[in-house]
This record gives C-alpha cells, structure tokens and sequence, in this order.
C-alpha cells in the first residue's frame, strides 16, 4: 500500500511555477541555469555533502547509528522520520553544533570530524532553525543583511562612522539584502519590524536571511513547520526556485512528508537513529521499512499524520 494513502495527507504541492520567482537576478557565476543542467549536474557530480557511519549518542540514548548520507550538488535532499528519529540531531551533525561520536563529514571535499561551526559562511553554508531566530526589533531589511554581515572588510570605526569602504559594504548588502526580498516577495514588507509580521512570513524572512549569502549549502530545518496549506506551498515555491536559481543544494528536514515527497529530489528516512531508506520519493513511498516505521506512529495516533 503506498504510504500516500494513510499518512501522508498533504497533497503534493507545487502551486507556484518556480520560475514565477526565479527572474532578476544572476546565479552564483552571474549566468541563468536552466533547470535540466541542474539536475544533470546533480546526477554527475562527485557529492558536495556526504556523512561517513556516523554515531552520535546522549548518555544512553542512541541518537544515531552508522549513517551515510551522500548529498549531489544542487539537488534537494530529504531527511525524515518519525519522532526521535534523529533528524535534528543529523542537522545539527552537519551544521558542526554536535560532534559526532563516530564516523566523518565531509563538506566541499573536506572531511571533518567536527564541521567548524564558527566557519560555515565561509565554507558556503548557511541554515535556518526550527524555532524562529529572527531579529523581532530589526526590520526585515537589517534582519537579511545580517545574513552577509561576514563579508565586511571594513574595521569597526569604520563602520561606525560609516565613511569610506564601510560605507560601500553597507550599501552592497542593502542592495543585495533587497534583491533577494524581491525574488522572494518580501518587497512590500521591507521595513515592517520582523517580529510584527504573521509567523508564515517570518519564515520566509528566515529563509532570505540565509540566501542572501548564496550558500553552497542550504540546511533548513523544518522550513514549513507551523504554517498553513497555502504558506507551505508558496514556501516549496520559494526553496524550489532558490535552488534553480543560484544552483544551492538544500538540505531538509521536515514532519509533512507530503511537502517532502513534492519538493524532494532524494529522501533518506530516519527511525530509531538509523537510516532504513533512502531514494525518490517513489521509492521511499513504496519502501515497506518506511511504510511500517510510519504505521508505528499511525497506530499511536488516530489521525495517522503525526509524523
Ligand atoms: N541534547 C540531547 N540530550 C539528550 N538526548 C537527546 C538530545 N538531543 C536528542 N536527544 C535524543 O536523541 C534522539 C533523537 O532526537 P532528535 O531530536 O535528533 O530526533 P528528531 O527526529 O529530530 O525528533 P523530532 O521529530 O521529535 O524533532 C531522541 O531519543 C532524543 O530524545
């Protein structure tokens, strides 16, 4: 039975044509890529992100086990499972926040038995987290600057009087603080404060932040979390054009496998810490590890949607 039928209730979402967003501004090597070169690049290329056996554990708590997870240049890649799983703990493996116990990362071709999180701009990652870390009191122009603020060359009395080079480095991160607003309709709430704007917005304002540096990697932790059917198709929009448009790989992970299986290019699914599945989203639908791990969480829950 495919899994689509009991507990993936949310319809495949892709309302908004990617291409609706994806105009005005130039990817990473200043060039427009069509989405096939993408996707081409995808299936040749050597993996951009790729974890070696690794084991994290709490105490006695086994969070995860053994995994391997292998991640192709701009494709959108998957993690889910159910509760516990180990989903946020690979996340925070990746993004250098844990150090695994076992097992290596490697990044851009560098292994890593911790990824140095105090370098990740620099190493072309950038990430959103699953509670809201905006600046409420900032408006949302200062919030996406932010997100190029390791850029800046200039000193700090530079900055503070804003003469000379500082000055140009502020302007060029407004201007690029207000590209990507546009390309992800956010103009009109360019000077609202953050922390006034409804929760669906905030996210995508959390989202900007971190695009604005144009990452290689983009790591999003439940990117759709809390937000209503249509936010979560506009925000599938969104993460579906920033990947076409600066060839970004995106890494996610999410509770509504519907989202997942209509945004995903790859899945690997979680349970109990270790990786039982991993492939398209048709396979993943019809992988009966996954389907009982899902049936596990449906018979606890009535509504079958707890995942
Ligand atoms: N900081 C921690 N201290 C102790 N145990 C932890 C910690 N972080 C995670 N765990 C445990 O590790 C296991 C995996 O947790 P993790 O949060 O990674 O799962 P998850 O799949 O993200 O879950 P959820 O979907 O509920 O967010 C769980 O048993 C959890 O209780």
């Amino acid at each position: 039975m495919p899994i689509a039928n009991y507990a993936f209730g949310v319809a495949e979402a892709s309302v908004y044509a990617p291409e609706t967003f994806a105009q005005g501004l130039p990817d990473r090597d200043g060039q427009a890529r069509d989405d096939e070169s993408v996707a081409a690049g995808a299936e040749a290329s050597a993996p951009l992100l790729a974890l070696e056996g690794i084991g994290l554990s709490f105490g006695g708590v086994v969070a995860l086990a053994d995994v391997d997870l292998s991640v192709r240049p701009g494709e959108i890649r998957a993690i889910i499972g159910p509760n516990g799983a180990g989903k946020s703990s690979l996340i925070n493996v990746i993004s250098g926040v844990y150090r695994a116990d076992r097992g290596h990362v490697r990044l851009n071709g560098a292994r890593y038995a911790q990824v140095p999180i105090q370098q990740l701009a620099r190493l072309g990652v950038a990430r959103t987290f699953q509670n809201l870390a905006l600046f409420k009191g900032l408006n949302v122009l200062d919030n996406v600057a932010s997100g190029i603020a390791y850029r800046t060359r200039s000193n700090f009395a530079g900055q503070i009087l804003g003469i000379g080079r500082s000055r140009r480095e502020q302007a060029d991160q407004r201007g690029r603080a207000d590209r990507i607003l546009e390309f992800l309709h956010l103009t009109a709430v360019r000077d609202r404060l953050a922390g006034t704007l409804p929760y669906g917005l905030q996210k995508r304002v959390e989202l900007a932040r971190a695009l604005v540096a144009e990452p290689r990697l983009l790591l999003l932790d439940e990117p759709m979390a809390g937000m209503t059917a249509d936010e979560k198709s506009e925000m599938v929009a969104f993460v579906r054009a920033a990947r076409d448009r600066f060839a970004t790989t995106v890494v996610l992970i999410e509770h509504d496998v519907g989202v997942v299986m209509g945004l995903s290019d790859r899945i690997a699914v979680l349970d109990y810490g270790r990786k039982i599945a991993d492939g398209t989203p048709d396979e993943i639908r019809n992988d009966q590890r996954v389907i009982d791990a899902y049936l596990g969480v449906a018979s606890d829950n009535e509504e079958g949607a707890g995942i």
